[in-house]
């Protein structure tokens, strides 16, 4: 790994604009045979999304995963997806009561369209020998595999079966992977996803570090079909964090799948609770981040993302925000 960086520290290059207009500009991806307004998924993390965030995008076009900590609830979710003619997409995790689940839900003929096996060290025999239980059971699935941090993992989950991988580990705004450990992608999340996708023969989903709507555009051109994206999800009125009031003003709580928050003890925790400002409505969000990308396709001389994977660019160490704060 000869050249590191991560978001702060690239720009792309404009290339001769191709539209009149930013809103001829398609931000639509295809994932699994099924597409997409946007090449994003909020989180699979339980203050992120819930049964009716998970509703809104389903029946407006945007992809979603939902988490797996309410394990209960997931075979009525699928039922009530399916039976509303929405994409199913579910988590699952490694340990020994995954396998009887995923047998349940092939017995009652589910076969969710998507199912991301979420794990923090995902290049393992637990996630190989999930990837190859799930095939077996649902092979009509669509399987996202991660999370990993190397190209070497990639192949090895790819090999196994997985239908995509996902790539980030440790650079999550609530992650203290990275502390605790020192262990990650966290830093150079940008980098890793570039080294991981060129090794990659399918799809990858870079999860975690995105701190502005221009590290969308970015992870596209450094090989991302899909972009992973928690704390800018966080917050929204419809956002399922419990909301306080601090000093007169309303935040919501953001916190980590490994944190105490979520795991309910104190037993390998490798995330932290944070308070987002409240910040209106999802659907609001959704709509910035796609004119902000459609400018990007835009700036990179065509109308499709296709246009964001060949520009140029350059590494700017750490100097693009020239003092100023993100937002
Ligand atoms: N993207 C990221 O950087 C990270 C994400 N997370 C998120 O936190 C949640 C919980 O993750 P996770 O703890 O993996 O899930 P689980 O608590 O479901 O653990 C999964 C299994 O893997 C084992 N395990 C966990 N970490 C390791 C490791 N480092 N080495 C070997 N075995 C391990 C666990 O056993 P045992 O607990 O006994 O070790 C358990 O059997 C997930 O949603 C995950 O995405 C967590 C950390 C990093
Ligand atoms: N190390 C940890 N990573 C975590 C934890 N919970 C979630 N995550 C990862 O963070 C991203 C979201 O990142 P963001 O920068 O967009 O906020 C999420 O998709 C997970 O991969 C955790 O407890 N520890």
């Amino acid at each position: 790994m000869e050249n590191v960086f991560d978001y702060e520290d690239i720009q792309l290059i404009p290339a001769k604009c191709v539209v009149n207009s930013r809103s001829e500009c398609d931000t639509s991806v295809t994932l699994g045979g099924h597409s997409f307004k946007l090449p994003v998924v909020p989180a699979n993390m339980q203050t992120i999304i819930d049964e009716k965030i998970a509703t809104f995008l389903a029946e407006n076009g945007y992809f979603y995963i939902m988490h797996r900590f309410q394990p209960e609830k997931r075979i009525s979710f699928v039922k009530e997806m399916k039976a509303r003619g929405l994409i199913a997409s579910i988590s699952v995790g490694v340990k020994e009561e995954e396998y009887s689940f995923v047998e349940q839900v092939a017995a009652e003929e589910l076969s969710p369209e998507f199912i991301t096996i979420d794990i923090a060290h995902g290049h393992s025999n637990a996630v190989i020998e999930m990837i190859k239980h799930i095939k077996k059971h649902l092979p009509e699935s669509f399987v996202i595999a991660g999370n990993v941090g190397t190209p070497e993992a990639v192949r090895e989950l790819e090999h196994a079966g997985a239908d995509a991988t996902k790539v980030g580990i440790g650079p999550g705004k609530v992650c203290i992977t990275k502390i605790k450990t020192g262990f990650g992608t966290g830093g150079w999340q940008l980098a890793a996803l570039r080294w991981c996708a060129k090794a990659a023969s399918k799809p990858i989903i870079a999860d975690g570090g995105i701190r502005t709507h221009g590290d969308i555009a970015k992870s596209v051109r450094f090989g991302a079909s899909m972009v992973m994206i928690g704390s800018l999800f966080a917050g929204h009125e419809e956002s399922p964090g419990e909301t306080i009031e601090v000093d007169g003003k309303l935040v919501k709580e953001y916190f980590g799948s490994a944190s105490e928050f979520q795991k309910g003890e104190r037993k390998n925790v490798e995330g932290k609770k944070m308070y987002v400002e409240h910040k209106g409505s999802l659907k609001d969000t959704l709509i910035e981040m796609e004119q902000d990308l459609q400018s990007s396709i835009s700036y990179a001389g065509g109308d499709n993302l296709d246009a964001i994977r060949h520009v140029d660019y350059v590494v700017v160490k750490n100097s693009i925000f020239n003092g100023d704060k993100v937002y």
